[in-house]
């Protein structure tokens, strides 16, 4: 029997099933819906009293249908949605807290160690990216161990590796302890990144499944802005506070580890491997009251014919079989365009950019940066209120065109700041000059941009006056190497040194940027690229396919900001982020080609949505235009249709 038919059969079963719970007898003896179906086309009143009229029955009222309807609909998903689904969601998105936690938290911690160890600039660098690069390895390998032991062993063992990578960090005498501790941290990182979408999306009914995995990415951000929190209260702690900054996440991970011991498998995956009568139980515990097996019928349909599949390694028969190939390429695509639309660049130059507009205190700096992480958090939320309202494709869309904008708001704020760029005024004579090329620089731009240089200038109320170009102090980015700027107490009389940025009276729309794109982004290129993986590909591929999409997630994270100092320093600020601006607006025709709407469907389902080209999805998939009818299956109630008014056997 053919894929197709197969959906067909189990679409008309299903439908007779339905019937049943969705149709409800009211006073006047006659019949109308009361509940909205799962179909992504909504029914109209129009339509319900055309349905209604079909039955011969006479319609009612419309603001009384809508009270019942909304009535019914309440009673209908309380049913539906036993309160341990959300349970476990939470559980599981801890994972994401994690996630967002162990990547937050080192660049306050780095500021510590470097001090408290002495670490060089490259030292530094490799304690940074050493998490995201064994991230990108183990989401890889996670693939495989997904399929071998399961989503809750995997999660499991993350939380393990969480749990042992704190200790190992917060107890650590040395770097090299440090770079182990990091690595550790970076495996649990890689496992959970994959692992958890595909676990909540798997345990989730459809209507709520876009909105729970979303919930992942708000625990992501959330711990994002819980790590900003962290490395303020403990930048004071001159000893040892980094020892609290990066051991504090062994208390969420631990708590994981202790919540899945007593969480159950996913049902999909314990199908697929036979172990029938428990999947039956974890289904029946996380659809509460309702009848599962019209769930359990459709999953063990795809596993049987999915079995008959083919042979060879998981990746190559995704690779050989279009539908997968497409979903394949979608979602990496996905992953790839929401780290080149450059949201870690502006998360950790986000305190850069705030001294830039004006918040000369170091301190303030970092703490205001916990702004921006809030800021992340707050609209992801908005994510999760719109992504089963108006879809993932249309969010998707919204949020790049946003991000896109917004990025070059920023560039243009930026290059406005270069245009008018102070000038060097006053040049010192310090014989150790000539041996930096700080003295070369006559505008504040080309100073800032070397790394090795900073700006020291004088304020007074808006015009600035001595400003010279010297060299950073080897030890502190916060002072000049030597001269007025070298210590805070010859930094008196409006006396500032800028590093890394310049003073500018455009800083208000760089600031104005940053706000307008974490607005754009948070919602929906930050969430929904990994919500959209967790149902796009069918069981069988479903572990790689998240697997490939998280390696191609963290290795672009890498990539994107090991090379942005590189990018401004070559290409100014503004170049760096015209070209991220560039990369969305890419992404954005990218999605538009190829992303159809995955909302309201089943995962069985989602397969057949890949059938036709790739980059044909903006022309097929879109649910508006089209028309909500009504067929008769005999014996059964009514139901909708892409058919006209007749009877199905
Ligand atoms: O979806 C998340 C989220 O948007 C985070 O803020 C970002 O740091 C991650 O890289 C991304 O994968």
């Amino acid at each position: 029997m053919s894929r197709k038919q197969v959906d067909h059969d189990y679409n008309l079963r299903s439908m007779s099933n339905l019937m049943g719970e969705r149709w409800k007898k009211v006073n006047d003896g006659g019949e109308r819906s009361l509940i909205k179906a799962p179909s992504n086309a909504s029914i109209s009143s129009q339509g319900a009293s055309a349905a209604a009229s079909t039955a011969g029955a006479p319609a009612a009222p419309s603001s009384n249908t809508g009270d019942l309807e909304r009535a019914a609909r309440k009673q209908f998903q309380q049913d539906v949605t036993p309160g341990f689904v959300y349970v476990l969601a939470a559980f599981s998105a801890l994972g994401g807290f994690l996630f967002g936690y162990d990547t937050g938290v080192i660049s306050g911690a780095i500021l510590l160690l470097k001090r408290e160890l002495d670490l060089s600039a490259l030292w530094q660098e490799v304690l940074i990216s050493s998490s995201v690069a064994a991230a990108a390895l183990s989401a890889l390998l996670g693939g495989f161990l997904n399929g071998l032991f399961g989503r809750r062993v995997c999660i499991l063992l993350a939380s393990f590796f969480f749990t042992v990578g704190g200790v190992v960090l917060s107890t650590a005498p040395g770097k090299k302890v440090l770079l182990a501790g990091r690595v550790v941290v970076g495996v649990g990182l890689g496992i959970a990144s994959m692992t958890v979408p595909v676990y909540i999306a798997e345990a989730s009914p459809p209507h709520l499944r876009g909105r729970l995995v979303t919930v992942n990415t708000l625990f992501i951000t959330g711990g994002q802005f819980t790590a900003s929190l962290i490395d303020g209260a403990f930048s004071y702690m001159q000893r040892d506070g980094w020892r609290y900054m990066l051991g504090l996440s062994v208390f969420p991970a631990v708590l994981q580890f202790i919540g899945f011991l007593f969480l159950p498998e996913s049902p999909r995956w314990l199908i697929q491997c036979g172990l029938t009568q428990k999947a039956r139980r974890v289904l029946s515990q996380i659809r509460g009251n309702q009848n599962i097996d019209e769930e359990y019928d459709s999953i063990k349909n795809s596993i049987d014919e999915e079995e008959s599949g083919g042979e060879g390694p998981v990746i190559w028969r995704m690779l050989t079989y279009p539908p997968t190939r497409r979903a394949l390429v979608v979602g990496c695509g996905l992953q790839m365009f929401q780290q080149l639309s450059g949201i870690n660049t502006v998360m950790y130059y986000s305190a850069t950019i705030l001294q830039m507009s004006g918040v000369r205190d170091d301190r303030l700096a970092i703490w205001l940066a916990g702004l921006t992480t809030l800021t992340n958090f707050l609209f992801t939320l908005l994510g999760v209120w719109l992504v089963d309202r108006v879809g993932r494709r249309k969010l998707t869309l919204g949020s790049l065109i946003g991000t896109c904008l917004s990025l070059s708001l920023l560039a243009i704020g930026f290059l406005m700041s270069a245009q008018y760029s102070p000038p060097v005024t006053f040049h010192p004579s310090d014989p150790s000059l000539a041996n930096t090329t700080c003295s070369k620089y006559q505008l504040c731009e080309p100073c800032m941009l070397d790394p090795r240089c900073g700006f020291c200038y004088r304020e007074n109320g808006s015009a600035l006056f001595t400003s010279s170009c010297v060299p950073v102090n080897k030890a502190t980015t916060e002072h000049s190497a030597w001269g007025r700027c070298s210590n805070s107490s010859l930094m008196k009389d409006q006396t500032y040194w800028a590093y890394n940025y310049c003073p500018t009276s455009f800083s208000w729309m760089v600031l104005l940027g940053l706000v307008l794109y974490l607005a754009a982004f948070a919602p929906g290129m930050g969430p929904m690229p990994w919500t959209i993986n967790s149902e796009i590909y069918p069981l069988w591929a479903r572990s790689t396919g998240n697997a490939c999409a998280a390696g191609v997630t963290w290795t672009f994270n890498i990539l994107v900001s090991v090379t942005f100092l590189h990018l401004a320093q070559y290409f100014t600020y503004y170049g760096a982020f015209f070209l991220y601006s560039s990369l969305a607006l890419l992404g954005f025709f990218f999605i538009f080609g190829c992303l159809p709407e995955t909302k309201g469907r089943r995962l069985e389902e989602i397969e057949a949505l890949f059938e036709n080209q790739l980059c044909s999805c903006g022309a097929s998939d879109s649910d508006e235009g089209r028309q909500v009818e009504y067929i008769r299956v005999k014996g059964s109630n009514y139901h909708l249709s892409d058919n006209d008014a007749s009877d199905v056997d």
